[in-house]
Order: C-alpha cells, then structure tokens, then sequence
C-alpha cells in the first residue's frame, strides 16, 4: 500500500520586494489592531483596491504601545506605536503602513516616505461627558480624564477648578469612565466619529479656543521610499492623496518639530487654507494652564503649488516662521518643549 500521504503541488513563493504589489497583484497594509486602527485602515485599502483594482490584505502589527499599559510619558511617547509598523514596512512584511499622522514622530524616518496625506477628518476635540454636559455645565471640581498634557492645560485654562485624570487605553476603555469615576473625557472627535461612537460627544471644542495636536484627524500613509516609483503604489497613493490636508498637518508639525518638541508637550496648532492661504496657529501653554503664548501667521497656498517634497514648500516656511515666533517670545520658557522624538 502506498502509504505517500497525500499531497499537492507546493504553493509558489514570491520574492518580490519593491515590485511585489505588482508581480501579485496583492497589496499588504499594515495597520495597529485597535478598533480605530483598523477601521481607518479598512477605509485606505478600501480606497487602494478601488483605484488600482488590486487586492488588497489587511496585515496586524501589534505594536509595544498596544501591549504595555505603563504612561505613554514613560514609553516614550506615542512613537512607540508607529516603529513596529515602520519595522514591518522596511522589513517587507507589509507594503503600506497606516498611522494617525498625529502619532508620527516630526524628524524623518530613511527609507521611508509619506506616501499620502487623505482628505482630512475633524480635528478638534471632543468633550464626552454624562448627562449630555458641556464644559461649561460640568459642576464645579468636576472629575476629567485626559493623559495628554496640552488637554490638561487647555482644560485647566477654562476651568481651573476641574480635577484632571490621566487616562489610557482604547477608545471604548475610556469612554467606560464615564459615569463610572469620571464626569468626562477628552478624546479626538476624528477617532470617536470613525469608530461610530459620536453619540458619545458632548461637545466638540472650538478650534479658535482649543486648538488640537498637530496633525489630529489627519493619516499618514508611509511606504519604502523604494517604492514610490512602483506604478501600483503610485496609483494608489495618488488615489489617497488630499493636497489641502498635506499642506495643513505638514504646517503644524514642521511647527512642532522646529520646536524641537514632542507630541506630549502643550502645544496645539491649527493650519487651514483659506482662498488662496494657508494660515497656521499655534499656542504654547504652561502646564497648569495659567499661561500661554500664540502666533499666527500666513502664506499664499493654492493646491496648484502642493507638493510631496518637504524642503522650500510653503508650509515648511509656515511652520517654521511661526515657530520661530514662539521661541523669541519665549515658548521655551512656557512650557518642557522636548524630547523630540
Ligand atoms: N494619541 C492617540 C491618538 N492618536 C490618534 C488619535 C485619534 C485620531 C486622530 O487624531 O487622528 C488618538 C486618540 C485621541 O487623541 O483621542
């Protein structure tokens, strides 16, 4: 008796860095796996198998930041979730990376590129309190959670008798405090909006006043650098692109990295175009929210300019003009601006 077990043919392996979405046809991105994350993700390669009409396959990087629950200050700050998936990215596991352009350090990363900057989504924070309340109506010595450090400041500047919480963990982790020991939490309103939980807002705070973190709402798509000249990634990428959100998230955060500042320090920003400009401020606070500085400035913009290239662009001037206003009028001595990340 032929006892052989049965077997088919061996599958093919594929080595084909740099041209593999093509020599496949399959597009790999890579995404953390939180319910955000892979809800932006799943809207990007939606986008990407539309305008290639490649399949695409969704890869889940677990990243340090997902596993560790100690204080993002003592990880290191949010980069800690964007250096697995650019590992994955150098390394071939996936060939586009996803990230809240938020989280992405500001100094540049070789051997990859921003591949895109899609159509951005609110940026401004959102209150989620019981009882429907408003910042305003939340009862003298309230109980808020936030673990960021311009939230804290920018909440201590409205209302300086609000006891502030830090607070961590996925979005429904910290919408879960609410009613339990908190009154309420700040979180971005891109996040809350993407993973259906709007209902949760009970506010949605005035740029003007309340300016989010640099690059909130926004995405970053990165791949190798290698890559960029790959016709299927270039069609995809071209399909992400929004030259308006590139310019505003580029803006505030050639602000905060001339700053030499991190994303944990107290800093908001908000860039729009408007006409033909592109107008950035941006406001440096003490951490108790008892001061602060703001500069704003503009530069004419139109999309008919917009490039991928970083260096000379209009809002890399923007930023660093305004930057640059900060620190003469004394931001560093406001605020702990660094580490840099
Ligand atoms: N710092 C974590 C983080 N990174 C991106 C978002 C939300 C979505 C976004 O800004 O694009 C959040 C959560 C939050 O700040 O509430």
């Amino acid at each position: 008796m032929n006892t052989t077990p049965h077997s088919q043919p061996a599958g093919r392996v594929y080595r084909a860095e740099g041209q593999l979405a093509a020599a496949l046809g399959l597009i790999r991105v890579g995404t953390r796996g939180s319910a955000l994350a892979v809800s932006q993700t799943t809207t990007v390669a939606e986008a990407i198998a539309q305008a290639t009409g490649c399949d695409v396959a969704l890869v889940i990087i677990k990243t340090h930041g997902d596993v560790s629950t100690a204080p993002l200050s003592q990880l290191g700050g949010t980069g800690v979730f964007v250096s697995a998936l650019r590992e994955a990215l150098l390394g071939g596991a996936c060939d586009v990376a996803v990230h809240s352009l938020k989280d992405l350090p500001t100094g540049p990363c070789e051997g990859i590129a921003l591949g895109a900057v899609p159509v951005r989504a609110d940026p401004r924070d959102a209150l989620c309190a019981r009882d429907g309340l408003t910042l305003e109506e939340l009862p003298a010595g309230a109980n808020v959670g936030t673990g960021s450090p311009r939230r804290v400041a920018q909440l201590l500047e409205r209302r300086p008798d609000l006891h502030v919480h830090d607070l961590r963990g996925n979005v429904d982790t910290r919408l879960g405090r609410v009613s339990n020991d908190l009154d309420a939490v700040v979180l971005a309103s891109a996040g809350l909006d993407r993973i259906g939980r709007e209902s949760a807002i009970t506010e949605r705070f005035d740029l003007a006043k309340t300016p989010a973190a640099p690059g909130q709402g926004a995405l970053a798509i990165e791949v190798r650098s290698a890559d960029l000249g790959d016709p299927t990634i270039a069609q995809a990428l071209a399909a992400l692109e929004d030259p308006q959100a590139r310019a505003e998230a580029l803006a505030e955060r050639v602000m905060l990295g001339t700053l030499e500042a991190g994303c944990a320090a107290p800093i908001g920003a908000t860039a729009s175009v408007d006409g033909g400009s592109l107008t950035l401020s941006a406001t440096v606070y003490s951490l108790d929210g008892t001061r602060s500085l703001t500069a704003t400035a503009s530069l004419p913009w139109s999309s008919a300019e917009a490039t991928t290239e970083t260096a000379g662009s209009v809002p890399e001037r923007l930023g660093q003009q305004v930057a640059a206003e900060l620190l003469e009028r004394g931001a560093a001595d406001l605020a702990p601006l660094g580490p840099r990340q």
